[in-house]
């Protein structure tokens, strides 16, 4: 087991409940703090999809490298063809064949495509006539030697990966996906299903992270800290037993592992949540109840999960402003996530209040509004940001 990181001494919840829940920019801070951005490494560009870019790429020559047909048909000089017509085919003694791609032969400027040509006997004739450059495309078209082509810091799509190739890299420099363990602490009760694993990889996919393993460990605090000091994993969630129930082992397993940086806080819901570290690997408690996880692992965990990963640690959801058609209530003192929907004029409705559990509500909802803990809430007519869930 690791030193425990100097910190607040442990509070421990069970039989006694929260005495207070930290805001929520104190769990931000924290996991700014806490959570490394990780060091470039060079991976084969067909293992790059979705990381992050870590230098800017520049074209190292122009492209195409020569001028090319850009369509199937006979590169020919474009003033052979002037005058032709479908009334007056002109003949095209020197016309090359050629493919869309292939340099294009010396003495020619321009490429008439099949449907501007008919053949006559062994001979070609142009039934259209074509200007210089029709056809082609030019020498540095789609970029010229030394020009930027993707910046430092860029998501890499799937296209990318093609225009890497395209530019002569076999190799490139990301910034690796951080390996997540996602722990299902102690799982659902009274014989449930099982939500939050498949849920929490998703998340984990979508914010950069790849997943190292996803188990469920028994709710026994020595098991759970045993799979916290494990090593192979950059950042580990656990999901379940935050609470304040006599098994609820997840803050103590945690504290005897390494250290606890906060446990509760002043969200709803999800606020039982907690984070902390063993050795350098950060820990993120998220509550067993499924809304709950979801509502703690977006506006808490998947910022950390974001940084490891390089990316912005904003919230990555699209916005979409809106106006409420009701009042959307809140506990002054405790940042609220509503569930809404939006409707086809631009108003939002809540579908559930934010203590109101399971993923059902989540599933009716278009997107979530937060009301912050400053706020007693928003009557209707209020302009406010809708999260946008998809
Ligand atoms: N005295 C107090 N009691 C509770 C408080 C409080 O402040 N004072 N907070 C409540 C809140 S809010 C929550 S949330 C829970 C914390 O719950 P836990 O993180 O300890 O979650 P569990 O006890 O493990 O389970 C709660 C609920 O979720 C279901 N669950 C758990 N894991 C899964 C899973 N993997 N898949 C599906 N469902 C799961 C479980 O069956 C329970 O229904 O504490 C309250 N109490
Ligand atoms: O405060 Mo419990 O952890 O949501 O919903």
């Amino acid at each position: 087991m690791t030193t425990p990181l100097p910190g607040p001494p442990f509070y421990d919840v069970r039989g006694r409940g929260f005495p207070r829940r930290a805001p929520l920019a104190d769990g931000w801070d924290w996991i700014d703090r806490r959570v490394a951005v990780p060091a470039a490494r060079v991976l084969p560009v067909a293992d790059c999809g979705g990381l992050r870019l870590a230098d800017a790429v520049v074209a190292q020559g122009d492209w195409p490298p020569a001028d090319r047909a850009a369509v199937n048909g006979y590169a020919v000089a474009a003033a052979d063809t002037l005058g032709a017509g479908s009334y007056n085919p002109v003949p095209l003694t020197a016309a090359v064949a050629v493919s869309a791609g292939d340099p294009l032969p010396a003495g020619c400027d321009a490429v008439i495509p099949y449907e501007a040509a008919q053949a006559a006997g062994p001979f070609i004739e142009a039934i259209d006539a074509v200007a210089p450059g029709s056809g082609v495309e030019r020498q540095g078209a789609w970029t010229a030697a030394g020009n930027a082509l993707l910046p430092a810091g860029r998501r890499l799509r799937p296209g990318d990966l093609g225009l890497l190739a395209a530019v002569g890299h076999d190799t490139v420099s990301v910034l690796p996906a951080p390996r997540v363990r996602i722990l299902i602490a102690g799982g659902p009760r009274a014989g449930a299903p099982e939500q939050l694993a498949a849920m929490l990889a998703a998340l984990v996919g979508r914010d950069g992270g790849g997943v190292e393993a996803a188990e469920v460990v028994p709710a026994d605090l020595d098991a759970l800290a045993e799979a916290f000091a494990r090593p192979g994993a950059d950042l580990i969630l656990s999901a379940g037993r935050t609470g304040p129930g006599p098994d609820d082992v997840a803050a103590p397993a945690l504290a005897r592992a390494g250290s606890i940086g906060l446990h509760g806080i002043a969200m709803r819901p999800g606020g039982s949540a907690g984070l902390g570290v063993v050795g350098a690997v950060p820990i993120l408690l998220l509550p067993g109840e499924p809304m709950a996880a979801l509502a703690a692992y977006e506006l808490l965990a998947g910022r950390a999960v974001r940084r490891a990963a390089g990316l912005p640690a904003d919230l990555p959801h699209a916005t979409v402003r809106a106006v409420t058609a009701r009042k959307l209530v809140s506990e002054i003192g405790c940042l609220d996530l509503h569930r809404v929907r939006l409707d086809g004029d631009g108003r939002v409705e809540p579908v559930a209040s934010p203590g109101w559990p399971g993923l059902a509500a989540a599933a009716r909802a278009d997107g979530f509004v937060l009301i912050g803990a400053d706020s007693e809430g928003v009557p209707d007519g209020v302009p406010v940001t809708m999260y946008r869930f998809d």
